[in-house]
């Protein structure tokens, strides 16, 4: 059977198309690799907020992944809204033998501020799934709750993501500054050397997705054999290049546009 890229995602729906599985493969197709994706929650939102959510079953999420893993190989995976325990516990037990690289975005709460995952869970997410990872891509809020300490600087961006690989056991963190004031930079520990990613702030309030969108970039560059370092950086030209191009739509934050390389290619 011949092998080609493949990248599987494991997350919530946005019907309007901005953030969760709908971002992902867009992502994941317009970088080229063969799109995958297991729907644990249903959510009803768009660019102004959540209205509803309705989680699947563990055994329906579990029976998905199932269908996917014996059937197609990929060669990387990432996590987005895993809502709570139990959906982290189904999860968990059919990721865990898998050697594929695993790029988890601790998703907590949606751009808009509205919570995605159940309190209890956050503490499971960082003691039971974190020490799977090959990466962990948290925002600061994320990095504040996983590691109980507030990030108000550089330095605690650097000691947080130090602190995630040596005592949560996550394989390497990338702590994202897009809360952050002045550039947006992206620090990343691979448990040797600190890594930094920076581009210039774009002036805009379009941010729908965009923790989405960068953690599918890696998936996909990882699903085709570029290390970490250099998948965590074309990651970031393509994310940086979907907001400088993003979309004005909707009433609230709009969403990054997904074919913001072609644009920039053919000018
Ligand atoms: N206004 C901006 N200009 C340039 N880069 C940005 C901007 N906002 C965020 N970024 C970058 O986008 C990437 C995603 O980071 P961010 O911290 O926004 O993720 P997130 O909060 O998880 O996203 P989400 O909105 O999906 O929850 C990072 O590389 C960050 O530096
Ligand atoms: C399903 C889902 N995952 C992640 C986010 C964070 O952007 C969101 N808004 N929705």
């Amino acid at each position: 059977m011949k092998s080609i890229p493949a990248s599987l995602t494991i997350a919530g729906t946005d019907p309007s198309g901005g953030a969760g599985i709908q971002a992902d493969l867009k992502t994941f197709q317009e970088l080229q690799s063969y799109g995958m994706s297991v729907i644990t929650s249903i959510v009803a939102q768009n660019t102004t907020g959540v209205q509803d959510v309705q989680h699947l079953s563990e055994s329906m999420i579990k029976q998905q992944l199932e269908s996917v893993i014996s059937d197609i190989p990929f060669q990387a995976f990432k996590t987005g809204m895993l809502a709570n325990i139990d959906i982290m516990n189904a999860v968990g037990e059919k990721i865990s033998g898998l050697e594929t690289p695993y790029i988890m975005d601790p998703v907590m709460v949606a751009a808009s501020g509205d919570p995605l995952i159940s309190e209890d869970a956050q503490t499971y997410l960082r003691d039971q799934l974190l020490p799977l990872t090959t990466v962990i891509t948290p925002n600061i809020p994320e990095t504040e709750v996983i590691t109980g300490k507030t990030v108000e600087t550089s330095e605690d961006m650097q000691q947080a993501a130090k602190q995630m690989v040596h005592e949560y056991g996550a394989g390497a963190a990338l702590v994202k500054g897009g809360h952050m004031q002045g550039k947006a930079v992206d620090f990343l520990y691979d448990g040797n050397q600190m890594h930094t990613f920076t581009a210039d702030r774009i002036d805009t309030t379009n941010t729908h997705g965009t923790g989405c969108t960068y953690s599918a970039a890696i998936t996909a560059y990882m699903s085709q054999g570029y290390p970490l370092p250099e998948a965590v950086q074309k990651g970031k030209d393509y994310v940086t290049a979907a907001i400088r191009h993003s979309f004005s739509i909707g009433y609230g934050s709009g969403p990054t546009n997904h074919w913001a390389q072609r644009e920039e290619k053919v000018k």
